[in-house]
């Protein structure tokens, strides 16, 4: 079986895979273009930066696995992967220790000056008052992403004497006490740390999470992003450290790699490196013997340990349950926007027929919302509860109206939400409630989700802001608590919805909630 490999990777993932028998082909100089070429007869890729659209797995027969040598998938279209039945696989943790020594190394270079100082010296001069360097010990950090990186990071800081602030959403408030960091809102965090330190995955949730207006709130000195370039607004950054609003940054990745006309490059206190947080000798023989090992695992059949992804292969080998993956994490999904505090504790009750079904894959997919880069197909509550999110799964026979029922429960300790679906004929998912009303809506595409109070007029005032924004409705569930009392609308839209639209639903005084989700 052929396994193409793109991007160069330590010998020993090569080795590997040519001593269980398979056909190894390299080509490091390959774009996506180059890729789809060969792709037809491919049993397997390995990469690591390669960029693998869903142009490749519609062209791509045979191919079982894809597995990065590294953590960040953001280059893969795994969606497009799953519609293939294409396992997408990662190397967790193989790296982790090298990105957070780099990080480290970058915090202190940015902040002691060292590269300007080393090229001053190496240039003939020797002027140390020129350098106004800043003392890392009696800062306070705060790390955007708590996850593997964020924590090895978090631990090295704590040891040089700093205090410690976090945002993440996807964590527990008890694993984080458990470190000793206090978790908080990003505005928050902004306006209380000295220096900031960007750990998260990229998402569509991330992207410009970090954007002019943050930046501007951020009264620390010093900025560290090593996880991935587009979180942060690279020009705003770049002007803040130009005019000295922000003494230093270290900037380890870009949002295009490599860096072309970025503004970042011209900024004497930014300190660059080119994407070097993994490229230790250790870190490389890791990632590419485990990259290695999970395409040897998928081509002979047996468990994935880091696969992403709940290949449709996998989820289709059982009928019976293959539909509710998708319920799962559609209600997963509405829930985690919906609700208001922070996740510390979800319920995933099956009801129903499922109940006697083996539901490990549904349970997979209710945590793919969660902005995790392992994505938890072996052992979903355990990966939960390692994040400080408490699990409870339960089974019951009996539904009232329904054959079988999944309902996402997420609540704080204090607050609850839940949002339950079901299949109807043809396997056509359905929402049946949400946050207690009930409701008969189909989850695709654009959604947004009304709360109003229950009076004649309000549904056609939101109807008329719809069409002075040229958005189609397609489709529209309503629902009430009691004649006058609260009501729910969940709307399926041709076009996506923009904050102005949001705004000015928002500014009804009779609308008392509006959330947009958009499901594909
Ligand atoms: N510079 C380099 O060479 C390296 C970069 N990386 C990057 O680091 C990233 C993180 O890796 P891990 O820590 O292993 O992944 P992880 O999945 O363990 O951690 C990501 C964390 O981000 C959090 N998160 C998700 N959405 C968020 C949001 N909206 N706001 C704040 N936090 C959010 C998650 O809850 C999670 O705790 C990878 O995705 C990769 O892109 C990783 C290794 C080397
Ligand atoms: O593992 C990751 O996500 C990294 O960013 C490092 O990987 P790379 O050096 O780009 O292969």
């Amino acid at each position: 079986m052929k396994v193409l490999v793109t991007d160069p990777i330590d010998d020993a993932g090569l080795a590997r895979l040519r001593s269980a028998g398979l056909d190894v082909e390299t080509d490091f100089d390959i774009d996506t273009a180059g890729v789809l070429e060969k792709i037809a007869d491919v049993d397997a890729m390995l990469i690591r930066g390669t960029e693998i659209t869903r142009e490749v797995f519609e062209n791509a027969p045979n191919l079982k696995i894809v597995s990065r040598a590294g953590i960040g998938v953001d280059n893969i279209d795994i969606p497009a992967a799953t519609d293939h039945g294409v396992i997408v696989a990662n190397a967790p943790r193989g790296n982790v220790y090298a990105a957070a020594e780099h990080t480290i190394g970058l915090a202190f270079n940015a902040a002691k000056q060292i590269p300007q100082a080393h090229m001053q010296v190496q240039a003939g001069g020797w002027d140390g008052a020129s350098f106004d360097a800043l003392e890392l010990g009696d800062m306070t950090a705060g790390i955007v992403g708590l996850g593997r990186l964020g924590q090895e990071v978090a631990w090295r800081l704590d040891n040089l004497g700093m205090d410690l602030l976090a945002y993440d959403p996807y964590l527990g408030e008890a694993r984080a006490r458990q470190m000793g960091i206090e978790l908080v809102e990003l505005d928050e965090l902004l306006e209380r740390v000295d220096m900031l330190s960007v750990q998260a995955r990229l998402t569509d949730e991330t992207r410009g999470l970090i954007g002019p207006e943050e930046i501007d709130r951020f009264a620390g000195d010093l900025i560290v992003l090593t996880s991935r370039g587009g979180i942060v607004d690279e020009p705003a950054l770049a002007d803040a450290v130009e005019s000295g609003e922000i003494a230093a940054a270290g900037v380890d990745v870009f949002s295009t790699e490599p860096p072309e006309d970025n503004p970042l490059l011209d900024v004497e206190n930014v300190v660059v490196t080119p994407h070097l947080g993994a490229k230790t000798h250790n870190a490389q023989v890791n990632v590419a013997v485990t990259a290695a090992d999970s395409i040897i695992s998928a081509l002979e059949g047996d468990l994935v340990q880091n696969a992403l992804n709940l290949s449709s292969t996998d989820a289709s080998s059982d009928p019976r349950t293959r539909g509710y993956v998708d319920v799962a994490e559609t209600a997963s999904k509405i829930a985690l926007r919906l609700f208001e505090g922070r996740v510390e504790s979800i319920e995933i009750e099956y009801a129903g027929d499922l109940a006697d079904e083996d539901t490990n894959l549904v349970t997979a997919a209710v945590f793919n919302p969660f902005g995790w880069q392992d994505v938890v197909v072996d052992a979903p509550t355990r990966i939960a509860e390692q994040r400080g999110i408490q699990v409870v799964e339960s089974k019951r026979r009996e539904t009232e109206d329904y054959q079988s029922l999944v309902s996402i429960t997420v609540s704080d300790g204090v607050r609850e939400l839940t949002v339950s679906g079901t299949l109807f004929g043809d396997n056509e998912p359905r929402l049946v409630e949400i946050d207690g009303f009930r409701v008969d809506a189909t989850p695709y595409g654009h959604m947004l989700i009304s709360r109003n109070r229950d009076e004649p007029g309000v549904i056609g005032a939101l109807g008329s802001v719809f069409g002075e924004y040229d958005v189609n409705i397609a489709g529209m569930a309503n629902a009430r608590e009691s004649i006058d009392g609260e009501a729910m609308s969940v709307y399926n839209l041709d076009d996506p919805v923009t904050p102005e639209l949001l705004e000015e639903l928002e500014s009804d005084t009779r609308v008392t909630g509006v959330t947009a989700i958009d499901l594909d």
